[in-house]
């Protein structure tokens, strides 16, 4: 432990790619620091997943409200600023409830732009700071559109905050973000239009399910504009900004830049030392260790191949956590990492896709129509479809819903993929019934 330098481990970055290490860390006895230069917690909750999902979950609900409009009475229409309100009632404490845990188990909590000076090093304005082990974990920030006008444009950051819903709102991509703030603005009343740069939306997920959830956003006033060549934003007297095609301007109030993210790797000093990085992160080995000798990387900023979800950046800052404790010095083994759009419907998946199970014998599909089922009927699910991709052996290897409740029942399944699990270890499974569990399990 630190003698040598003023800590164990010092990690650049506050979000999950660091506090779900740092704090058992501190725990196990280790000297630890956090510099942050923004809020404590970093994007998950303060403009990412929790943010996100306090805005959704009304949304869903009024979904389903709508379906059940006989059984239930009443208005199912949002109310943005309510809701608005609620979501910052529900997230803006969260960085000092993070803080305070830090703080509680004596991590020194360093409020600025950390940059490296040396492998054991990093100033902070005018202070240095030295280090056994460095972690960096500065994660991503939104992509920009460099075109005319791109100052009118917003971010995923800025449209998480919005106090009032714009009467039009024109998104740029069709990934995650552009997909799920679609299905929010949308729900709140919006005229939406989404601008996608070729055919494909959610390019990762099963396109028929992907497919299946624009028609209902079509359905439900949403305009796609395929292969979107923009010149550009203007501002225009009878509307906000004007997004300009080839072939058309399209009118709009807001315009909502959802075209990637990209790694937090300038003025941090990487340069300087030599450590390698390029558009997709931090290159780590095995170990997440950088070329640099005791400079590590965790979360969205390393480039391990895995989906930059908090999941991973959770799962990687625990590995390290193992490895700096001298717990294991085996290379870091991912397991498969689930994922969900939080669309209405969502669509989630885990492990082996349906895409590559039908290209290989080496997996059989199992794909059920699940708004047959009875208590899917009870909510009128209309959208409700499930693949399971079964091995040789018949473990369960991958799964992929779009439905209503598709995270919950890819979180349910996620034991039989992760640990594949047999038919005699199944068997000892008792789950609730009724439940969306009992149900997911049933076809295993
Ligand atoms: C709109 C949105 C919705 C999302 N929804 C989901 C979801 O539903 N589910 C999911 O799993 N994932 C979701 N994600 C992804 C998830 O938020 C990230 O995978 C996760 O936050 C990564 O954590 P991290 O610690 O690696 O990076 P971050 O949380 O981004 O933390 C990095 C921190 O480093 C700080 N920093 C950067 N440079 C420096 C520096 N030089 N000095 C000091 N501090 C610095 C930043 O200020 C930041 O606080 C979403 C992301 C966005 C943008
Ligand atoms: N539910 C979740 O887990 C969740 C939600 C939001 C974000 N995230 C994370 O954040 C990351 C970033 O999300 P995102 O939606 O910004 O990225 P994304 O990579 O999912 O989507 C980017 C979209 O922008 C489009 N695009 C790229 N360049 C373009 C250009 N020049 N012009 C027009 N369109 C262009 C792409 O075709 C794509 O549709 C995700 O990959 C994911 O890791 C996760």
């Amino acid at each position: 432990m630190a003698d040598k330098y003023d800590y164990d481990v010092l990690y650049i970055g506050a979000g999950h790619g660091t506090f779900d290490g740092a704090i058992p860390l501190a725990q196990k006895g280790y000297k630890i620091a956090v510099v942050e230069a923004d809020k404590v917690g970093g994007t998950c909750p303060n403009w990412g997943c929790n943010a996100k999902i306090a805005l959704d979950i009304p949304v869903q609900l009024t979904e389903t409200q709508k379906r059940l409009q006989n059984i239930i009475n009443g208005d199912t229409s949002i109310n943005w600023k309510e809701n608005m309100l609620n979501k910052h009632k529900v997230i803006d404490g969260l960085p000092d409830a993070i803080s305070g845990l830090i703080e509680s188990l004596n991590i020194k909590l360093i409020h600025g732009f950390a940059k490296l000076s040396d492998n054991h090093t990093v100033t902070v304005g005018d202070n240095s700071y030295s280090a056994d082990k460095i972690v960096i974990a500065t994660g991503l920030r939104p992509h920009r559109l460099d075109v005319e006008g791109k100052e009118l444009a917003h971010d995923s950051k800025d449209f998480l905050n919005l106090d009032e819903m714009p009467k039009h709102v024109t998104v740029i991509g069709a990934g995650y973000i552009a997909m799920e703030f679609a299905t929010i603005a949308n729900a709140a009343g919006a005229q939406v239009t989404v601008l996608m740069h070729g055919d494909k939306a959610l390019r990762q997920f099963n396109q028929e399910y992907v497919d299946m959830v624009m028609k209902d956003l079509e359905d439900k006033g949403v305009r796609f504009i395929k292969n979107a060549d923009i010149k550009g934003f203007v501002q225009k007297d009878d509307c906000v900004t004007a997004v300009q095609l080839a072939d058309e301007d399209v009118r709009t109030d807001y315009i909502l830049d959802a075209t990637g993210r990209i790694p937090n790797v300038e003025n941090i000093g990487l340069d300087d030392l030599g450590i390698q990085y390029d558009k997709k992160g931090i290159k780590v080995n095995n170990h997440l260790a950088t070329n640099v000798d005791n400079i590590y990387a965790s979360g969205d900023v390393a480039d391990t191949g895995q989906p930059k979800l908090t999941p991973t950046a959770i799962f990687e800052s625990k590995y390290l956590t193992s490895l700096f404790s001298g717990e294991t010095k085996d290379a870091i083994d991912f397991p498969a990492i689930p994922s969900v759009v939080f669309t209405t419907p969502r669509i989630a998946e885990v492990g082996v896709s349906m895409d590559e199970a039908k290209n290989s014998d080496e997996y059989t599909v199992e794909e059920t129509d699940m708004t047959k089922d009875w208590y899917r009927a009870i909510t009128k699910e209309q959208i409700a479809k499930r693949a399971y991709v079964f091995d040789k052996e018949h473990h369960l290897v991958g799964a992929t819903e779009v439905s209503d409740q598709a995270d919950s029942v890819i979180d349910s399944i996620l034991p039989a993929v992760a640990l594949k699990l047999d038919q005699k270890q199944i068997g000892r499974l008792v789950h609730l019934f009724p439940s969306i569990g009992s149900d997911a399990w049933q076809s295993i």
